[in-house]
């Protein structure tokens, strides 16, 4: 059997460890071609140590000269890249077969279009790229060939509900409706007034997922759903009028597909991205992924209840956005990253970072955001707007 050569963009994150569990499962199967980093120079390092990829991305020439004599020392032949062209070269080099996106944030956009306009296949996990450039994102893959995996877990699930038997326009297959299942995160139950005094260590403990920090604040405040509300509009042609979002607080249905006919489709599975992971690897086959089977008698309740949109407003920013089009949803995605690091940093009150968002969005100019430069520019101008917005509301 050939070995798929995979280059893992966001090596050192929380997606890249459980991508790397799976693939050390099956080393007939997969060959690390090249992993990347940003801050952690020395966890990467390890993984270069462990994984031997042909190449390894940092994000200055400093780190990329530190790393270089590290490996050397320790007889380990990885080619260090750096910057923007290293994640560019990385994602698009000819031996590649598959790119796993799972940078965080807007950083992610540029590498993974860039693997996208190679034709590799590419297992989707950096959500904020389409968030920012769906209309553009979408019509690259169309026009390169390029198989796109969801890795997102709801996307994966509704991925794997559909039944496409006889066609890759859903309406046609039937589909009714995509509904989106959410945690409700940690503050699911928390009242309004407690909200105000939240820690980011407490929005950072997710009841049941293990994740980088940005995306576990945007658990907290919904703006993940609201987040993959648009990417699974971009994802599966769907209006925003036919993608529901219910909080489904065990995480055990990772989403569901309701079909004309009264079925409703779903995937279950223990919270564990490895399973997502594993999925795309292997597509269309199914490989182990160390996943525990779910035991239905121990999980006992599935409950469902549904999202309250006025402690949690994010999620009806993003909808507001995704129905406004254009270049709304990246600004969107700039304010809240603008947001979330400053609550992250203790900033901004939790409570605030809607406010931030609602407020950048008013006052972003109106831009038809098609090329990529644009794109681009509309997240710089909106990261401006936000950040004086964060000193306005700031703590
Ligand atoms: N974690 C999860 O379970 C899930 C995550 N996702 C999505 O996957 C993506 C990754 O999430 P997660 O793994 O949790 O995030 P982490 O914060 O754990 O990891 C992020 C990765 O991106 C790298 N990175 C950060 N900033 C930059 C930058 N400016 N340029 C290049 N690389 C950068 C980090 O490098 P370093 O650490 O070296 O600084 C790290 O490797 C996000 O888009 C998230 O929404 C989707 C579903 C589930
Ligand atoms: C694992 C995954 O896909 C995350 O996006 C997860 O869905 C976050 O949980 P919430 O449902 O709380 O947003
Ligand atoms: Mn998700």
């Amino acid at each position: 059997m050939t070995r798929k050569k995979i280059t893992l963009l966001g090596a050192t994150g929380s997606i890249g460890a459980s991508a790397l569990d799976v693939i050390a499962r099956h080393p007939e199967r997969y060959e690390v071609f090249a992993l990347t980093a940003h801050r952690q120079n020395d966890a990467l390092f390890d993984l270069c140590h462990r994984y031997r990829p042909a190449y390894a991305v940092t994000a200055t020439a400093e780190a990329a000269m530190a790393l270089r004599a590290k490996l050397m020392e320790a007889a380990v032949a990885t080619e260090v890249l750096h910057g923007s062209e290293g994640l560019t070269a990385v994602a698009q080099a000819p031996e590649v077969d598959s790119v796993l996106a799972a940078i965080v944030g807007a950083a992610g956009l540029v590498p993974t279009l860039a693997a996208v306009k190679a034709g590799k296949q590419l297992l989707l996990a950096n959500k904020e790229a389409l968030v920012m450039a769906g209309q553009l994102f979408m019509t690259e893959v169309a026009r390169s060939g390029t198989v796109l995996l969801p890795i997102d877990s709801e996307h994966n699930a509704i991925y794997q509900s559909i039944t496409r038997y006889i066609s890759n326009n859903l309406s046609a297959c039937g589909v009714r409706k995509i509904i989106l299942t959410a945690s409700g995160g940690p503050f699911r139950t928390a009242s309004r007034k407690s909200l105000e005094s939240v820690t980011p260590e407490q929005a950072c403990a997710h009841p049941n997922w293990s994740m980088g920090r940005k995306i576990s604040v945007d658990s907290a405040t919904l703006m993940n759903k609201g987040l993959e509300v648009i990417e699974a509009h971009w994802l599966f042609d769907m209006p925003p009028e036919r993608i529901d979002v219910v909080v489904h607080p065990q995480s055990v249905i990772h989403s569901l597909v309701e079909y004309v006919d009264g079925s409703t489709l779903a995937q279950l599975g223990n919270p564990d991205m490895r399973t997502p992971i594993a999925y795309a690897l292997a597509y269309p086959g199914r490989i182990d992924a160390g996943v525990k089977p779910l035991d239905l008698f121990e999980v006992a309740q599935l409950t469902f209840e549904r999202p309250d949109r006025q402690r949690f407003p994010c999620l009806d920013l993003a909808y507001q956005a995704l129905r406004a089009g254009a270049a709304a949803p990246a600004v969107l995605n700039a304010a809240n990253e603008i947001a979330v690091e400053a609550f992250l940093d203790r900033r901004l009150p939790f409570m605030r970072i809607a406010a931030v968002i609602s407020s950048t969005l008013d006052q972003a100019a109106a831009h038809e955001a098609l090329g990529i430069e644009q794109v681009l520019e509309v997240d710089r101008q909106a990261r401006q707007i936000a950040t004086g917005m964060v000193r306005r509301y700031g703590a």
